[in-house]
């Protein structure tokens, strides 16, 4: 396990149940430290991807490695350097939350009881009751302290928000950012693109078992344009306001018209303005269009992706 090494990687990793391609060439490296968010609709492989690099499958082909250590072969030393959590957690039904999580500290080694406390305090959970009897979101909060409960280097969390109110999502969210902050790193997977947003350095999309892209959150939000409806008096200057930088899917309904823009609005304002602009409105379309763009694409050929819905084109060497 050298400095050096990602957090993870992983080279042509694919998973086959059966004739079922669950996950193909996923290649993905993460950077310790980090946050790195999994997007994708049902069935896109996240878990499957998950669970690879937590070890509980074999790979198809491929190779998975955390911190330099290959999955495969080093599984015992690889899982003690993670903390896992099932997209379907459930505990055990008759123990209370915890005897469950003392067990497990036990079994793993290194857990500080007073971070137990501290975690189970802030996400509002009563480790005195039986798991079997805890509402679905104060179970999931059982396997979030279990993940988080021994500070390991990689924090795998297969859909983590799952059951938790708002106030919970946010205390939660916290929790990952400070992980983040003291060097953990995180992979999680979501449907919930604002948790997402809101604390991941980079996002991955997976869709059909495929990686359609790998970015940075900062690059995904500086491709997200606005829709600008720009209304005149007597015309639209179609033809100068499609010579604006920036500006695309311009169309025209009577005496208006809607573009869509990438950038400050200044510009198109300025070169409209002298043909009788009487109104703007403008709407941003936001992050949720441009992964909702992603989900809808019908072409699962990363390397044909239509116009990426961020701008420019997925870097093919970047896409399994
Ligand atoms: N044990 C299994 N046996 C057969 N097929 C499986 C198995 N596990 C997953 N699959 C298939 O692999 C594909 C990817 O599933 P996976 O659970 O990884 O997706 P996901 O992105 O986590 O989906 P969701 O968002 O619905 O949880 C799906 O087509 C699923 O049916």
């Amino acid at each position: 396990m050298g400095t050096e090494d990602p957090a993870v990687r992983t080279r042509g990793l694919s998973k086959r149940f059966g004739k079922n391609v669950a996950l193909s060439r996923l290649d993905l490296t993460v950077a310790p430290g980090t946050i790195c968010g999994f997007l994708g609709p049902n069935g896109a492989g996240k878990t499957t991807a998950i669970k690879l690099l937590a070890g509980l499958y074999r790979p198809s082909a491929g190779t998975v490695e955390v911190f330099g250590r290959d999955v495969t072969r080093a599984r015992d030393t690889v899982q003690a350097s993670i903390g896992y959590l099932p997209g379907d957690f459930t505990g055990y039904a008759d123990q209370t939350g915890r005897r469950f999580l003392r067990l497990v500290a036990d079994l793993r080694g290194g857990v500080d009881e007073t971070f137990v406390a501290e975690l189970a305090q802030r996400l509002e959970l009563d480790l005195d009751r039986r798991i079997g009897t805890l509402s679905r979101g104060n179970r999931q909060k059982v396997g979030i302290v279990q993940a988080f409960m021994n500070r390991a280097p990689l924090l795998l969390l297969d859909e983590p928000t799952s059951g938790l109110d708002p106030l919970m999502q946010r205390e939660f969210r916290r929790l990952l950012v400070e992980a983040r902050d003291r060097g953990q790193t995180v992979l999680l997977s979501s449907h919930v693109l604002s948790e997402v947003a809101e604390v991941a350095d980079d996002v991955a999309i997976l869709r059909e078992g495929r990686l359609l892209d790998l970015r940075s959150m900062a690059e995904l939000r500086s491709g997200v344009t606005r829709r600008v409806d720009l209304s005149f008096g007597d015309h639209v200057p179609a033809a100068r306001i499609r010579q604006v930088p920036g500006v695309r899917n311009l169309s025209v309904h009577g005496l208006t018209a809607q573009v869509d823009l990438a950038g400050p609005v200044g510009e198109l304002l300025g070169a409209v303005l002298p043909d009788g602009l009487v109104d703007v409105r403008t709407h941003e379309t936001g992050l949720a269009d441009v992964f909702l763009g992603y989900y809808t694409k019908e072409r699962t050929d990363a390397h044909d992706l239509p116009q990426s819905p961020v701008g420019p084109a997925p870097d093919p060497a970047r896409l399994g």
